[in-house]
């Protein structure tokens, strides 16, 4: 039966539109009631918050479109829908009853009797029927969607534009996380192995009847993961032979007939019309006699219900806190994604403490959260915006939703245009905010990883920086040679001043104290040589990878270059917060102990401790220096012993500073090889990186105005820079693909809702013949 109504042609702007008071939530939408100012007619306003839509607006546009098509008395049919903002408005009639969720909540909440039932769920069925018939599934047959007016006029809801919000149309999945409840759900949706047809809403429809004679759905008390794995393994739910002794054999035979886990075996919802238990439904003024009368105006009761909601909540959430945030774990770990495997499925259910007899309690708390999500209004666990009464949509002259004002327009209009900048603005993950990790089809939380048992030692950054190198006696006798050559013992550091002192020091002198820049020439061609003959030398530098890795094989190769840049790199790693890679101490002569006083001066990257300051054999006070970073690094390279830094210059003698600011020339020459090795085995493809590289290699040549630690920071910064410029690339990346992935899943599903509309029809005909050859 099609309805013939006056064809008005509503206005598609919101300033023609007074919002007036919330009446609904759902997942991704507020509901309002609103006057039309053109025709003076209450109407109901659904604001679609384009935000959390997976969809592209052209898709949703075509949804709605197919909304307005909707012809039925049964079916919510839209006025017209808009884009305001960065929300899709579709303007429907307003049913002043609420849905059958509203009602029980509000006055029925054992759900209703028997009669009321049959009209409710008649109404309904006869909705499917036509919904059917047109090729389409609902997939979101529930109380909350059942609508009465106010003249008992029964409507099917929510038809079109939501289903469309959501990838491949799953109603219960958005863009991160699951939200809602599966409760309504067929198992071959949940499954997804074969794909599902029209018979799905044939279920949600068997549950939907539960859902009204007990004033909530079956499982609806558990969490989602629960409640997927009891519709795949239990029995399906039905009525109870003793709990539900008030309902008729006829009730409980449809429901069974509904509720058969083998799709082909469910009847359409033509045959179901036909069944017995519907001669017991009555007329529209039968529902408001006996439902409706009584009960207040629908803003009313859903802002009473929201209160109430929110105080249960709040004096719960004390002492379940705990309890809570672990079903929330649960629930956001277990359905955050839609294709379930069966089998990891029941891995992850089998983690889930089976512990409903003593918090049973608590569960229901949770289950109510839960289920309000996809039901409305009533989860208090979000932000509540305020309910707009008429001075706050007054003041809102350009009509638009004071809980969406500040959402930025740009992010959303037209989701397919903002796919440019959006992919070149992807940024990282916000503070607080974390990514889920994604295993298998599960998202895993960085906390869930954390938290499980045995996690903390190999991913917890470490707090410790004192580590020690794994080095074996080979790499210490090899240095402790090269040093021998060149330094005699004590191996040196200094920063730009100290090298600057030092060559002024030399020009003005012209002292041959200690050895001369000769003869450490000479020593470093010693050492050059020697690396040109080790041939796994190169391969220390060859990838990024390595580099990455910082191994103890590399470090056990060459002295210089290879350590460096494994200290340097486990140090970056140490800053990134990735902890369990050995870190090089400069320590090796047990001066770790000393490390550990407090820092008392702090010159960049050197921290200088109180226990650090130690009195030289042969000369005047020098405070040792802890460094981190590349320098403590470097430092290693020569040296076996502390590195020493003057400390009150005027007080130090020549004599004695100078063997090691010979040996700090020496190590800054080995250090600018190493760099200019490492900028010559530059991955080619980071050509950028090493033009920098090489620009920084050439402003090393001058020593005299460059500091080593300074040199290696802008080296750091800069591969930093050239990381997080790769890290967003891969975002970027990842954006195009997700984009290219959400396309294909919209023309699956319009390839699918073909194949449903050709499917539909073949079975329709196979009854058909079946009919007339029982006949
Ligand atoms: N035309 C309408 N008249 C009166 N109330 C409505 C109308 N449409 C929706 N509502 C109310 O608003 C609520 C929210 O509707 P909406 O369709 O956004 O959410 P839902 O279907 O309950 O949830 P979800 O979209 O997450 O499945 C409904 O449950 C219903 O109570």
């Amino acid at each position: 039966m099609e309805e013939r109504v006056e064809k008005r042609v509503y206005p598609a702007s919101a300033s023609e539109y007074k919002l007036l008071e919330e009446i609904g939530e759902g997942s991704s939408a507020k509901v309002y009631r609103a006057l039309c100012l053109m025709f003076n007619e209450v109407v109901a306003v659904k604001s679609l918050d384009l935000d959390k839509c997976n969809s592209n607006l052209d898709e949703i546009r075509r949804e709605a479109q197919l909304m307005s098509l909707m012809n039925h008395p049964n079916v919510v049919k839209a006025h017209c829908s808009f884009v305001n903002d960065c929300n899709l408005w579709v303007v429907m009639p307003y049913m002043g009853g609420g849905s059958c969720l509203h009602i029980m909540k509000a006055a029925f909440s054992d759900g209703f009797e028997e009669p009321i039932i049959a009209t409710l769920l008649k109404e309904t069925l006869k909705a499917l029927e036509y919904i059917h018939r047109e090729g389409h599934i609902h997939r979101d047959v529930k109380a909350g969607n059942i609508l009465v007016d106010v003249n008992g006029a029964v409507k099917l809801g929510d038809f079109g534009v939501s289903a469309c919000m959501f990838e491949s149309g799953d109603r219960q999945r958005s863009r991160n996380t699951f939200v809602g409840t599966p409760c309504w759900m067929a198992p071959e949706v949940m499954e997804h192995l074969h794909g599902y047809n029209f018979k799905a809403d044939i279920w949600s429809f068997g549950i939907t009847a539960l859902e009204l004679a007990h004033g909530h759905a079956p499982f609806s008390k558990y969490p989602p993961m629960k409640v997927l794995l009891m519709t795949l393994q239990n029995a399906p739910p039905g009525l109870n032979y003793e709990r539900d002794k008030r309902f008729s054999k006829s009730f409980k035979e449809m429901i069974a007939m509904c509720l058969v886990k083998d799709p082909s075996k469910r009847p359409t919802a033509e045959k179901l019309l036909k069944h017995s238990f519907f001669r017991g439904a009555r007329s529209s003024d039968y529902l408001v006699r006996h439902i409706l009368e009584n009960l207040s105006p629908l803003w009313e009761r859903v802002k009473a219900l929201k209160d109430t909601d929110a105080a249960r909540l709040a004096e719960k959430q004390m002492p379940f806190g705990e309890q809570e945030e672990r079903s929330q774990n649960e629930y956001k770990r277990g359905v955050s994604s839609w294709n379930f495997d069966v089998v990891d499925l029941k891995v992850q259910a089998a983690l889930i403490q089976d512990d409903d007899e003593t918090h049973g309690e608590k569960e229901e708390a949770m289950s109510k959260q839960v289920q309000g999500r996809g039901e409305n209004q009533l989860d208090a666990s979000r932000p509540q915006p305020a309910v707009n009464n008429g001075a706050d949509v007054l003041q809102q002259s350009d009509c638009k939703v004071e809980t969406n004002a500040d959402v930025h327009s740009a992010d959303i209009l037209m989701p397919s245009k903002l796919s440019d900048s959006a992919k070149h603005m992807s940024t990282p993950a916000p503070v607080g905010k974390k990514e889920p990790l994604h295993i298998g089809r599960f998202d895993v939380f960085e906390d869930d990883i954390l938290d499980s048992p045995g996690s903390n030692d190999s991913i917890k950054p470490r707090d410790d920086d004192h580590e020690p190198i794994a080095n074996n006696g080979d790499h210490q006798e090899k240095d402790e040679t090269f040093l021998d050559e060149s330094s005699e013992g004590d191996s040196h550091f200094m920063d730009r001043q100290q090298v600057d002192d030092h060559q002024e020091w030399e020009e003005q002198s012209g002292s041959d104290t200690g050895p001369s820049i000769e003869s450490v020439a000479a020593s470093y061609k010693d050492h050059e040589d020697e690396r040109d003959r080790d041939k796994d030398h190169q391969q220390a530098f060859q990838t990024n990878d390595d580099l990455l890795r910082g191994n103890s094989h590399h470090r056990d190769r060459s002295p210089s270059g290879p350590l460096t840049s494994a200290g340097v790199l486990s140090d970056r790693r140490h800053a990134n917060g990735v902890a369990g890679i050995p870190r090089p101490t400069g320590s090796r002569d047990g001066s770790e102990e000393k490390l550990k006083g407090g820092v008392f001066q702090k010159k960049g990257r050197f921290h200088v401790t109180s226990e650090d300051v130690e009195l030289m054999e042969d000369g005047p006070p020098i405070s040792t220096t802890r460094r981190s970073g590349s320098a403590q690094a470097i430092a290693q390279i020569s040296s076996s012993q502390p590195i020493f830094m003057a400390n009150g210059a005027t007080t130090v003698s020549v004599a004695a500073i100078m063997p090691h600011l010979q040996g700090l020339l020496q190590v800054a020459t080995i250090q600018q090889d190493t760099i200019m090795n490492l900028i010559n085995n530059v991955n080619p493809g980071e050509a950028s990186i090493a033009q920098r590289l090489n620009h920084l290699g050439s402003r090393c040549s001058s020593r005299s105005s460059i500091g080593i630690s300074d040199f290696l920071a802008d080296i750091q910064s800069d591969r930093e820079r050239e990381l997080m410029q790769q890290v967003a690339e891969l975002q970027c990346r990842n954006t195009a693909l997700s984009d290219e992935l959400q396309s294909l899943k919209l023309r699956n599903v319009q390839l699918e809702r073909q194949l449903n509309a050709i499917y539909n029809k073949e079975e329709e005909e196979r009854i058909r013949r079946e009919e007339a050859a029982d006949k």
